[in-house]
């Protein structure tokens, strides 16, 4: 079970938010905003909420069937897709994985490789170094239509057909909308596999779909602990406010928000959640970044997320926490007890310096720093708070994920903005057409090269 812990203190000054008053003056509007996304959940047919239907796993015995099908034939997995996409595979293989197998039969899954750029040496230099026998290709896009992706995704083509021949049909799977983009047709064209990324499903929010669940199943991760984790998350959304910490952290983040501290720093405190990280951020800028239209006016609303991971950021951020502007909260990420719990060894006697780490376990220090950070924050006006995971496992990781998406979503309630969509992402991809010469986007090219802009 989650739990979510407001550290405050009078070391913050005006700044401090006393969580019992600001619930008991907010609750109503919580509630309200609580209330707004279960009743359109509850209705069903909502546009954009169907990634609070993933928990209860519609699409899991086609995930399951595709990889025992291929579980045993195939060694390396290759997920092309980017943002939402990608985001969630990468941190669900990253977290639950082990982190440096290499050998097969110590590993009950596929080593899975994420291409999420069009970074040629990349992409190139991973072709050089797998057997295209013993690969599989999975093509994500929710709208089948991301240049980034189909331009890989024409590479690994290139590539198995070279390899491999005809056979390279079997060895690629499409990811995508059901009916709409380039991928769904091709794919059927093609004869591949092909599993839904559901309409309603928003790419940020899609980590517990196929786009999350069939890269973890090859890579040999416990997806239905994923997905009862996910259903613990909805329970817990559905409590009064004052047992809610989906509720109180939304409103926590909210309030500060309001108090200008305009920026977020996600840092869980732990190397394999790094891509947590990289996915909340995703989350949160996409969802709550909006240039808001209300009552005839427009604010720019959202806070500003910033990846950081423990301890290893202390060493990086902290300085300008410490002592640079007071625009910021910090949401930390504890994991109460390692997998393995590992000691730090003795110190020799020429060492004794040291000798007050000897025989301890690594996340005693793990913790230790995380709490010695937080209070180092307050000290300095930065207020911050922590949501604790008993350890990291796929059951605590898949409620801690759609702990996080209610929490944006209750977040964008609060904002009175869409979190669902994000219109502002167009423009680029249009003017990226518009440089590569896609037919049908010459006025934008000429409006660039009259701006000087060319390639
Ligand atoms: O899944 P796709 O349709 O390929 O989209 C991949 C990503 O790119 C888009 O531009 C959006 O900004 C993201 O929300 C999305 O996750």
């Amino acid at each position: 079970m989650l739990n979510f812990q407001n550290i405050t203190s009078e070391r913050l000054g005006s700044h401090a938010l006393d969580l019992e008053g600001a619930l008991s003056d907010h609750a109503a509007r919580l509630e309200q905003a609580q209330g707004a996304l279960l009743d359109r959940f509850r209705a069903g047919g909502d546009p954009y909420l169907g990634w609070m239907d993933l928990p209860r796993g519609e699409v899991l015995g086609d995930v399951l069937a595709l990889r025992d099908r291929l579980a045993g034939h195939y060694d390396d997995l290759i997920v092309l897709g980017i943002g939402g996409s990608s985001l969630g595979g990468l941190t669900l293989t990253t977290a639950l994985q082990h982190p440096f197998h290499n050998s097969l039969a110590s590993r009950p899954g596929m080593r899975v490789h994420f291409i999420d750029n069009v970074d040629g040496d990349v992409i190139e230099g991973l072709l050089e170094v797998l057997d295209a026998r013993r690969t599989l290709v999975n093509v994500i896009s929710k709208s089948g239509t991301t240049t980034e992706t189909m331009a890989a995704y024409l590479s690994c083509k290139a590539w198995l057909q070279a390899q491999v021949g005809e056979k390279y049909k079997a060895q690629i799977i499409a990811t995508t909308d059901p009916q709409k983009g380039i991928l769904r047709p091709l794919a059927e064209r093609e004869g591949y596999a092909t599993l839904p990324v559901p309409p309603t499903v928003g790419g940020r929010f899609s980590v517990l779909s196929a786009v999350g669940l069939l890269p973890a199943a090859l890579g040999g991760i416990d997806v239905e602990a994923l997905l009862r984790g996910a259903r613990r998350a909805m329970e817990h959304f559905e409590r009064s406010a004052a047992h809610n910490e989906i509720l109180q952290s939304a409103l926590v983040q909210h309030l500060y928000g309001e108090q200008g501290k305009n920026i977020t720093v996600f840092m869980p405190y732990s190397t394999r959640l790094r891509f947590l990280s990289d996915w909340y951020a995703q989350l949160w800028a996409e969802s709550l970044g909006k240039n808001r239209q209300r009552d005839g006016g427009s604010a720019r609303v959202g806070t500003t997320p910033v990846k950081a991971v423990g301890t290893t950021d202390q060493h990086s951020q902290v300085q300008l926490y410490r002592e640079g502007p007071q625009d910021k909260l910090v949401v930390f990420v504890k994991v109460e007890q390692a997998d393995r719990g590992a000691l730090i060894p003795n110190a020799e006697p020429d060492e004794n310096e040291m000798n007050y780490l000897g025989n301890k376990p690594y996340q005693t220090l793990m913790n230790a720093e995380l709490h010695a950070t937080a209070y180092a924050l307050l000290d300095a006006g930065q207020p911050n708070y922590t949501i604790s995971l008993p350890r990291i496992d796929a059951e605590h990781l898949g409620e801690l994920l759609q702990f996080l998406m209610l929490q944006t979503a209750v977040a964008g309630e609060l904002l009175n903005i869409n979190a669902f969509d994000q219109p502002g992402v167009e423009l680029g991809k249009v003017l990226t057409y518009a440089l590569m010469g896609r037919p049908g986007f010459d006025e934008q090219r000429a409006q660039l090269e009259a701006e000087g802009i060319t390639l």
